[in-house]
């Protein structure tokens, strides 16, 4: 698999406070990498330095194997599209005006025009004048607007940002079919964790500039292994064979919890229970939300 970006030992200061630390970021061709951090984490600063608009203290960017630099940016940037802050228009002109004008500046074929408000499902509202669009629409004419040109690369800067809930689905279904449809690696920021839980492939946490986890979503979830609960019609029983096997239980709320097992595990306890005629009458996994996995990270609550 290609790496899309790469960052090595990435740093921003401003007025000699360091607000991002020694960055390796490294993102997948075709994943939705969910750049997951609170307020203030340097999320945005980060994904300006990854668009050569903010000038890195220290460290090197990779983008599509090529160093970010002078001589490289506008060829990384012909291939990048980007929602940064609110999305730029003029508001006297429709949407589709909009679109064409930054079609032209993009030196892209007007016909995509036509493609990309269909993608973000703006066909309807085209004739609109853009100050007449709701937010939510502003939202997805900048979406429409990062996607002319078919770029290989979408950096999304919280995009749903703002949105009603309504918005905020529309917006999230949309960017996850974007690497399928079109082969798109996205790099998506949020500080909500649901968001990043059911739209991202793989997620970087970043706290305090620093990056605390960066992998895949299952394996986030795999590191922060649930308890198990398991109620059977002799849990005494089944306590003593469990110890045998060497797992140990404790007894809550009339079940067994003991840590996740493996499918392995599980399976040879599920055999001997059941050859020393122990039923399993419920058997649960205690999950462990993103939220407690980042408080596990970092000591604190997200939000
Ligand atoms: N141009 C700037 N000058 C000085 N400080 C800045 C500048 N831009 C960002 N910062 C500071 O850098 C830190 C990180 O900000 P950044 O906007 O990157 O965070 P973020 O994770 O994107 O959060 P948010 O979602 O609130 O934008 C903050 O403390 C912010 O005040």
């Amino acid at each position: 698999m290609n790496t899309i970006i790469r960052t090595k030992g990435l740093c921003k200061s401003y007025h000699k406070k360091t607000v991002v630390k020694d960055l390796d970021l490294t993102v997948e061709q075709g994943s939705i990498y969910g750049f997951l951090g609170p307020n203030g984490a340097g999320k945005s600063t980060t994904m300006k330095m990854l668009l050569g608009l903010a000038k890195p203290t220290a460290g090197a960017i990779q983008i599509f194997g090529k160093t970010m630099n002078e001589k490289n940016r506008i060829s990384i940037l012909a291939n990048t599209g980007s929602l940064i802050e609110s999305p730029s228009y003029y508001g006297h002109l429709t949407g589709e005006e909009n679109l064409k004008l930054l079609a032209s500046m993009k030196q892209v074929p007007e016909a995509q025009v036509e493609d990309v408000l269909s993608i973000v499902h703006l066909n309807g509202a085209k004739d609109k004048k853009a100050a007449h669009y709701s937010f939510g629409m502003k939202q997805r004419l900048g979406l429409a607007g990062a996607l002319l040109g078919n770029p290989n690369l979408l950096l999304l800067d919280e995009p749903t940002n703002g949105l009603d809930p309504a918005g905020i689905q529309e917006m999230r279904s949309l960017i996850c079919t974007l690497p399928e449809r079109f082969g798109m690696t996205v790099l998506v920021s949020s500080h909500l964790l649901s968001e990043i839980d059911q739209m991202a492939t793989h997620v970087g946490i970043l706290d305090q500039g620093e990056l605390l986890f960066q992998d895949s979503l299952s394996a986030l979830h795999e590191s922060s292994r649930p308890n198990l609960r398991i109620h059977t019609t002799n849990d005494k029983k089944a306590s003593r064979i469990f110890k045998q096997m060497g797992f140990a239980t404790s007894y809550e709320n009339q079940s067994l919890v003991l840590d996740s097992l493996s499918d392995a595990s599980l399976y040879e306890v599920g055999k001997q229970l059941y050859a020393q005629e122990v039923g399993i009458l419920r058997i649960a996994e205690d999950e462990a939300s993103l939220e407690d996995i980042f408080l596990k990270l970092t000591g604190r609550s997200l939000s």
